[in-house]
């Protein structure tokens, strides 16, 4: 297709939710999916002339490919009247001297600018209490930047460029100096310009409320449009997520808030209702009638070292369950939306949410990992991490079956499982399919049917991919038949690199695209299932399965899973080399 073809006006980009304050002159169909389609597709072209290959489509625009050409209206990208004269987009990490910041928002940012996908008008501030200047802020920021793709040309000076752009400004979290500093430099950026304003709170939640307080009192956009991203955890339970949102609502309006919950940009997870509402072969098999169980897995190779004043507070069920696989769960479970604006998915997701059972002890496992010696290597157990209280039963580990109690799953186990210091890293939603009924085959298939059944699997990290695990003749002249795999792997289907999810949900934030940010509505939802057992644990002081560094988790998980007859798919043997 000619580039001229699917040049856009760039006046419908960037612009605000109706109902934030200062909205210029923004209309809900601005942030639409098919605005950001186009959007995606004129960044991947403007990637395409830098490194001359074509990206690969089907890989890159999540909801479809089609451009209708009504909405093209000829103009060459970046040349209309806001980009010319119009608008600006300040960025300003605030906690930039932090771990989060340093290894995925700059780099991030800087994958988006090479990619042309920030707007031709952007600043980058930083934020926090350490001394830096600007060189200094640079030079940190340029120590984690990579060109993404190996080869690519002028990586070096887009970096050059990438960094002119960044600026800092040091100052106290709840200081109103620091943020009026702040807000003159933004202005002196901004000058003749709309100005936007993106605030992205990369630091500890204590100080949420404080910075949310005085940025939006003293360095809001006066007349474009100002959003803060909003990194977890949102509060430990129903009460102080409540009071969190409470607090941050008297400063900010909901669409300006951008909860985030970067599992929800991992392309795999973007790509379940592309998989669901796009083939007719799963819709139709997406309920309890086919479904056995589902399953949701992470696990990571390595422990809470360094992160252990944090992790004390929360355990995995808070870190990993409540958020990551849940928000998996609801995209998986819901209804078809109306449309794919935001609103309508984000309400199908809560009505999952809301259908769901409160989590009971009886259907929870935790445990915590120990110290173990493997290959004459050493590797700590939780609790010797000196920045965990001693007798800490944190669970570093959890498995437990949840259920939502509607027509389309009443009685389906949903099995989540997740931990930390096991024996690889992974992410994966799981599939079994129930038995074929009077399976013509049975007796080439052996005693344990269930063993047969088909597994759909979305392997979300690493090397995403999906298969489905099918009964296939073994080629002969017997009748043998053996597991299989029909396998989408994404790194040989496809030759375009994955984003990072943060670039993703950057971008996104930018754009006033909601759909992959928690509404508070949802996080409420999230919270009801899970702060009665999590009280519950506490209460009790439930004393965690200990199990050794880089293993398979406690056996507990097991057992649990066998109560509703459910072996983990993650533990056998035949998902052949995948
Ligand atoms: N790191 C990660 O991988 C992930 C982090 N998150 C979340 O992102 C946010 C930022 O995480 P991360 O970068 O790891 O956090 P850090 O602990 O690195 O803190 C970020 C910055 O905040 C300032 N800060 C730290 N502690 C305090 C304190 N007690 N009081 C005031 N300021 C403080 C420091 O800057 P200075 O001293 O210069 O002011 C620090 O550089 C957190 O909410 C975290 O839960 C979420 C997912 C993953
Ligand atoms: O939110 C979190 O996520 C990371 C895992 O993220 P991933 O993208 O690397 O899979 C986890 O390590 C951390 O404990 C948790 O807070």
């Amino acid at each position: 297709m000619a580039a001229a073809a699917l040049r856009f006006h760039p006046a419908t980009f960037f612009s605000a939710h109706p109902r934030e304050a200062g909205a210029p002159k923004c209309l809900l169909h601005h942030c639409s999916p098919h605005r950001i389609l186009l959007r995606r597709r004129t960044c991947l072209l403007r990637a395409r002339s830098s490194n001359g290959r074509l990206p690969q489509i089907g890989a890159s625009f999540g909801n479809s490919n089609v451009v209708p050409a009504e909405v093209l209206d000829g103009r060459p990208a970046g040349d209309g009247p806001l980009e010319q004269g119009g608008s600006t987009v300040s960025i300003t990490v605030v906690g930039a001297s932090g771990d989060l910041a340093k290894k995925k928002i700059f780099p991030a940012l800087f994958a988006l600018f090479y990619e042309d996908c920030l707007p031709e008008h952007f600043t980058v501030f930083g934020y926090a209490r350490s001394k830096m200047s600007d060189e200094e802020l640079r030079n940190m920021i340029s120590m984690t930047l990579t060109c993404r793709i190996d080869k690519r040309e002028n990586c070096g000076d887009k970096m050059e460029q990438f960094l002119q752009r960044c600026f800092y400004q040091s100052g106290q979290y709840n200081s109103e100096e620091g943020f009026a500093e702040l807000d003159r430099k933004l202005k002196e950026k901004e000058a003749g310009k709309l100005p936007n304003r993106l605030f992205y709170l990369s630091i500890p939640p204590n100080i949420f409320v404080d910075v949310v307080g005085s940025a939006s009192r003293i360095a809001s956009s006066s007349s474009g449009w100002t959003r803060f991203i909003v990194e977890k955890p949102f509060g430990r339970d129903s009460g102080s997520s409540g009071e969190l949102t409470r607090s941050l609502k008297k400063y900010l309006s909901e669409e300006q808030i951008f909860r985030i919950d970067h599992y929800l940009g991992k392309e795999l997870v973007e790509n379940l209702s592309v998989l669901r509402f796009s083939n007719l072969v799963f819709e139709p098999l997406w309920s309890r009638d086919y479904i056995r169980n589902v399953q949701l897995i992470f696990s990571e190779d390595f422990g809470t070292e360094g992160r252990g004043g944090y992790f004390d507070n929360y355990g995995i069920i808070r870190d990993i369950m409540q958020n990551h696989l849940l928000q998996i769960l609801a995209l998986f479970a819901m209804e078809t939306p109306v449309s794919l604006d935001a609103e309508d998915i984000r309400n199908e997701k809560v009505k999952v949410l809301r259908s769901m059972r409160q989590l009971k002890l009886e259907d929870v496992v935790v445990g915590q990992y120990k110290g173990h010696t493997r290959g004459g290597k050493s590797f700590p157990g939780y609790a010797d991490d000196p920045t965990v209280p001693k007798g800490s039963i944190t669970p570093t580990f959890a498995a437990a079956a949840l259920f939502i109690d509607n027509a389309r799953w009443d009685g389906v186990p949903f099995l989540m499982k997740a931990g930390k210091a096991l024996h690889t890293r992974r992410a994966e939603i799981r599939v079994q399919f129930r038995r074929v009924p009077g399976n013509l085959y049975r007796r080439n298939i052996g005693t344990d049917l269930d063993k047969a059944t088909n597994e759909l699997v979305l392997r979300v990290q690493p090397d995403e991919a999906i298969y489905l695990k099918i009964n296939n003749k073994v080629p002969g002249l017997g009748m043998r038949l053996d597991r299989s795999n029909l396998n989408l792997l994404y790194s040989e289907r496809y030759r375009r690199e994955i984003p990072d999810a943060y670039e993703r949900l950057l971008l996104d934030a930018i754009e006033g695209e909601r759909r992959l940010f928690i509404r508070s509505d949802e996080l409420d939802a999230a919270w009801a299932i899970f702060t009665p057992v999590l009280r519950e644990l506490e209460d009790k002081r439930v004393a965690p399965e200990l199990y050794p560094y880089g293993s398979r988790g406690p056996v507990g998980a097991h057992y649990l899973a066998a109560n509703y007859n459910v072996r983990w798919g993650d533990i056998t043997s035949d998902d052949g080399n995948l």
